[in-house]
């Protein structure tokens, strides 16, 4: 059930000079998560700190304490809370438009190739960089962003993220690129956010519609302390606090936009793929959004997604969960005990890849089939997040980190997938078609196709 790896040798900083546990079976990973919740709740730090610099955490790197609590609630109770989800469609309605719009030029009117990773993500970055910075970010914004954090993954972020990237990463050219990399995000990021700062509270948040990420950011203030040590025990309002650092706005820009983007991108093109070679599924999605159309009347498209929709998105999450793992670090002695982790902690990989195909949680765990979400099946009622009782999946993580972007995420996927089927038909390009499509993962950050899906797409001309 572990298996324990010693990639590290002793050159390694201390701080990563840890042994390293993967967990890969769902039992084990809910025992973990839920009975021991209060352990696996920091995350190991990924890189060494470069000389000179502070400690500067985004939500994803904070410890556990006052300044996580407060940067989590400020996220999912005031940006992303489900009752705010409406106040995004018109940047939603125009994703969709321009998807549709830029394959229909691609295709040129018949039918042609797209490569739909690249058309994912023109159509979705925009709605994140508007939804981070406000709706008066123009399109060379827009661009530049998608430039700096497109660089950072191509200059940073390396195949084989986990122990073996980990390693990597502490040579020195590696961490160098890493703070050149930030230094070009803030060059982007500061500009843009200063001029947020002098005009937020002037134009009513962009008419009213929407809080841009970044104004609440600027509004936020955390509790005063290196790494939280001076809250441990204290009520948060009996802390002093601080307006956030440009170092922390750019780490949580950069999270905002980077994990909320590529991990919808990712499973976009995972779940067309299967449509592809699987025209029955495609063909009864489409039946199921044509009709779900029909049913509006001419009112407001439904935020809930059909039933159908909502089980091919799961079972593509299930199958190529675009986050490959989740890491904790575990010192607790109890914890240690009771799991048989290494005396002193340990770092805690768990792999939503393999704990999603768990043979003794599913049935023919390589086989794509939306049906098992749905009523009657073997997974009717498994969601997205596990429950307390069982894990059988994890794509979101579980315990308390995890995925506050969830709903998001998966509205994102519903709406996108919904519009690709609805107006078009996805064939395999003739050259996947003698050769098939390449299932073939390879993790980065993020779980990507190791060939890019390309697909040929014919419009359905059902657009109106
Ligand atoms: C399909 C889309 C997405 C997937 C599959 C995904 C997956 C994940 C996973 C696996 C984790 C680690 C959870 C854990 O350690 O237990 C995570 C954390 C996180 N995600 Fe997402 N994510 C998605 C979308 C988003 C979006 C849209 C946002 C923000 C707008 C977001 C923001 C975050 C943040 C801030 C964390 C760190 C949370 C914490 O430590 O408290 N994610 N995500």
């Amino acid at each position: 059930v572990f298996r324990r790896t010693t990639r590290l040798g002793r050159r390694a900083p201390a701080a990563i000079r840890q042994p390293t546990v993967e967990i890969h079976d769902a039992a084990l990973a809910r025992r973990a998560l839920v009975d021991y919740a209060d352990a696996f709740i920091d995350r190991p730090a990924i890189l060494p700190l470069p000389p000179g610099r502070r400690r500067s955490d985004n939500l994803t790197t904070v410890p556990y304490g006052p300044q996580w609590r407060v940067l989590r609630r400020n996220l999912t109770g005031g940006i992303l809370h489900p009752s705010r989800a409406g106040l995004l469609a018109p940047l939603q309605r125009t994703a969709v438009e321009a998807l549709v719009a830029d394959i229909a030029a691609r295709v040129g009117g018949g039918d042609g190739e797209v490569l739909v990773r690249d058309v994912v993500r023109d159509a979705l970055f925009p709605v994140a960089a508007r939804f981070c910075f406000g709706d008066g970010i123009g399109e060379r914004d827009v661009r530049d962003l998608q430039r700096v954090l497109r660089e950072f993954e191509l200059d940073v972020v390396v195949e084989g993220f986990g122990g073996s990237m980990v390693a990597s990463l502490v040579h020195w050219w590696r961490l160098r690129r890493f703070v050149a990399s930030s230094r070009r995000q803030a060059e982007v990021f500061l500009p843009l956010i200063s001029r947020r700062r002098r005009t937020q509270h002037r134009d009513d948040a962009d008419g009213g519609v929407f809080r841009p990420y970044v104004d609440s950011l600027l509004d936020l203030r955390v509790p005063v302390g290196d790494d939280d040590v001076a809250g441990e025990g204290k009520e948060e309002h009996h802390l002093s606090h601080r307006a956030l650092t440009d170092d922390e706005m750019v780490g949580l820009v950069s999270e905002f936009l980077g994990g909320g983007t590529e991990s919808v991108v990712s499973c976009v093109e995972w779940t067309l793929a299967h449509l592809v070679i699987e025209p029955e599924i495609q063909d009864k999605l489409r039946r199921e959004v044509a009709a779900a159309e029909a049913d509006r009347h001419g009112g407001e498209r439904s935020t809930t997604p059909a039933a159908y929709l909502r089980a091919v998105i799961l079972e593509s999450l299930r199958m190529h969960p675009p986050v490959p793992l989740t890491m904790r670090d575990v010192r607790s002695p109890q914890a240690v005990e009771h799991l048989s982790l290494p005396d002193g902690g340990a770092r805690v990989h768990f792999i939503l890849g393999d704990i999603g195909r768990d043979g003794k949680a599913w049935t023919d765990p390589d086989e794509f089939r939306p049906e098992r979400f749905m009523a009657g099946g073997e997974a009717e009622g498994v969601g997205p997040l596990p429950g307390p009782r069982e894990v059988r999946m994890m794509p979101f993580g579980a315990g308390r980190r995890y995925c506050p972007g969830m709903g998001l995420g998966v509205a994102h996927a519903c709406l996108l997938v919904a519009a690709l089927v609805r107006e078009f038909e996805w064939a395999p390009t003739a050259v996947a078609a003698t050769g098939g499509v390449d299932l073939t993962e390879v993790n980065g950050f993020f779980k990507m196709m190791r060939t890019p899906l390309r697909a040929r797409a014919t419009p359905r001309g059902t657009s109106a």
